[in-house]
């Protein structure tokens, strides 16, 4: 896609920096488990991955209901048979706090399931965006291990699948974690491990990362898996599974790690991309090659200048070596303008990739002139999406003489925002993310008043309101001609002057 597109800016942000959002943080090592440590023998991997399938496998291909729409949130589905357990809450409550306007908290759950996936052993995964949150519980549908095969038969059906995409979905499910005992007493036995403290009876030896070795043991008769050689054979559902069809599946994947990998990466798509009837999801979303990030405008208190600073992430740069980063601009007097970039260092993006970040200078710009679009000259080769370039809006931007009055609460301010004279709207706001009663996330707008502009032939007219709350960024937006439009990039109200001494 060609940037700026705020929705997909902020899915392809979150799907391919999960270190910045502090996923990653929360699955590394992939033993890692927040509400006890990795001594309890269960790991946040295995609670997200399986809460995504819970949230599925719902779904019914038929009406069209249910799927992955976060629904596994409500308490209500929670405290069903089938979704027995605190995982669900245990995942729902470390992941859906990420969801925003772009992205709801069933995007969420996929990209915590994803990035669990790809960052402890998987294959990396397709990511399309858009998925819509439920507004209440759907109908119960998850398998449960006591059924017999025939119902999971045709409850993988009812969700999409065959009978030999069940026993894919179930082995490239089952490559992680394992059953609990207090969840399945009477199919599990009580462990007395200290480095198991949940006696977490696992699917197979390396239970914290992907590998065919679920397949490989079940193959070899080695394995532990404890829904197939479990003492309760009626709980045994991954044995009737995995025979189902003679253990072709199986002995494929067992021969086959590439196989194995190649099919889980297409079937786990299909999980995620199970949405209900109606929901249009997004082009698969791929890391920018180049993506400008964190741009910032500050009109002076005159008026007369905007202070620009900025970053722009390269994805994948060439290793050890630092690209000479040219950024040339348009603007509405001049012409073109350029600036040389800065390294600020290269860092990990999840487990595979690096990003190099390259900071602008701190420009000074005229008012007047502001800046419309900008390109990149990296080593000499011109970046500039195709011929587009990367479109800048400067119409709505903070003015400096926003200020907090720190004697008070440093959430409250007077907040100006600078609207430039060719727009004309009916409506300036500030926006602040907020949650409904439940849990999706909303706007929550506070008007701001046209007051005089700075210059007696102002470029920009100010905007003015004295906010007191308890938010610490806002977002600026306009209603122009009836239409909303918003300006991206949360500003912290922390970084403005103190109203003291300002006038
Ligand atoms: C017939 C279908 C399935 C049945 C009957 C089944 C059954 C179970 C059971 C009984 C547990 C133990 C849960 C606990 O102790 O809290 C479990 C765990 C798990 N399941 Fe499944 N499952 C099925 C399909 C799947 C699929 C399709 C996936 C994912 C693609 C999946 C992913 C997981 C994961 C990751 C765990 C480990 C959870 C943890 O260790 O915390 N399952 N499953």
């Amino acid at each position: 896609y060609i940037w700026p597109e705020p929705q997909l800016d902020a899915l392809e942000l979150f799907r391919w920096e999960p270190d910045k959002s502090g996923l990653l943080g929360l699955i590394q090592p992939c033993n890692f488990f927040l509400p006890g440590g990795s001594s309890t023998g269960r790991s946040d991997v295995s609670d997200w991955i399986r809460t995504a399938y819970h949230d599925m496998a719902t779904h019914n291909v038929t009406d069209g209901t249910g799927g992955m729409d976060a629904s596994i949130r409500f308490a209500e589905e929670q405290a069903r048979p089938e979704d027995v357990g605190d995982g669900f809450q245990n995942t729902v409550s470390s992941l859906i706090k990420h969801a925003t306007r772009y992205i709801s908290m069933a995007d969420v759950l996929t990209v915590g399931a994803m990035v669990a996936i790809e960052n402890c052993g998987g294959p990396e995964l397709a990511f399309r965006g858009g998925r819509i949150d439920a507004v209440a519980p759907n109908k119960p549908g998850v398998p449960e291990p006591q059924q017999d095969l025939d119902s999971h038969i045709s409850a993988f059906a009812r969700q999409g699948f065959t009978k030999t995409d069940m026993i894919g979905l179930v082995a490239c499910g089952h490559t992680f974690g394992g059953v609990q005992h207090a969840a399945f007493p009477d199919s599990v036995p009580e462990l007395n491990d200290p480095n198991n403290t949940q006696s977490v009876s696992h699917f197979d030896s390396t239970f914290v990362t992907f590998d065919n070795n679920i397949a490989t043991e079940y193959i070899s008769g080695t394995t532990k898996n404890p829904l197939v050689v479990g003492l309760n054979d009626t709980t045994n559902s991954d044995k009737r599974i995995f025979a189902s069809d003679g253990n072709a599946t199986m002995q494929s994947f067992a021969k086959s790690a590439d196989h194995f990998s190649l099919t889980c990466a297409d079937l786990f798509a299909r999980m995620f991309n199970t949405v209900p009837r109606g929901v249009q999801l997004t082009e698969v979303i791929t890391p920018l090659p180049i993506k400008p990030d964190n741009l910032k405008f500050d009109l002076a208190i005159d008026g007369k200048t905007i202070d620009f600073s900025g970053q722009v992430r390269f994805w994948d740069p060439p290793a050890n070596k630092t690209q000479k980063v040219r950024m040339l601009w348009d603007d509405r007097v001049n012409g073109t303008n350029n600036a040389t970039l800065i390294s600020s260092g290269v860092s990990p993006s999840g487990v595979r990739h690096t990003v190099a970040w390259y900071d602008t200078p701190l420009l000074t710009l005229q008012s007047s002139a502001g800046i419309t679009n900008m390109r990149f000259v990296v080593d000499g080769k011109l970046e500039d999406q195709g011929g587009v370039g990367f479109a800048i809006q400067d119409d709505l931007i903070w003015s400096k003489s926003s200020c907090v009055y720190t004697n008070t609460s440093i959430t409250s301010g007077r907040f100006e925002i600078a609207v430039r004279n060719t727009l004309n709207p009916t409506r300036v706001f500030l926006e602040q993310a907020s949650k409904d009663n439940i849990s999706r996330p909303i706007i929550v707008e506070f008007d701001l008043a046209r007051v005089s502009p700075p210059a007696a032939k102002p470029v920009y007219n100010l905007w003015s309101a004295i906010v007191n709350n308890t938010f610490t960024a806002f977002t600026i937006g306009a209603e122009i001609d009836g239409v909303k439009v918003t300006r991206n990039d949360p500003r912290s109200v922390e970084g403005f002057a103190s109203c003291t001494g300002l006038s």
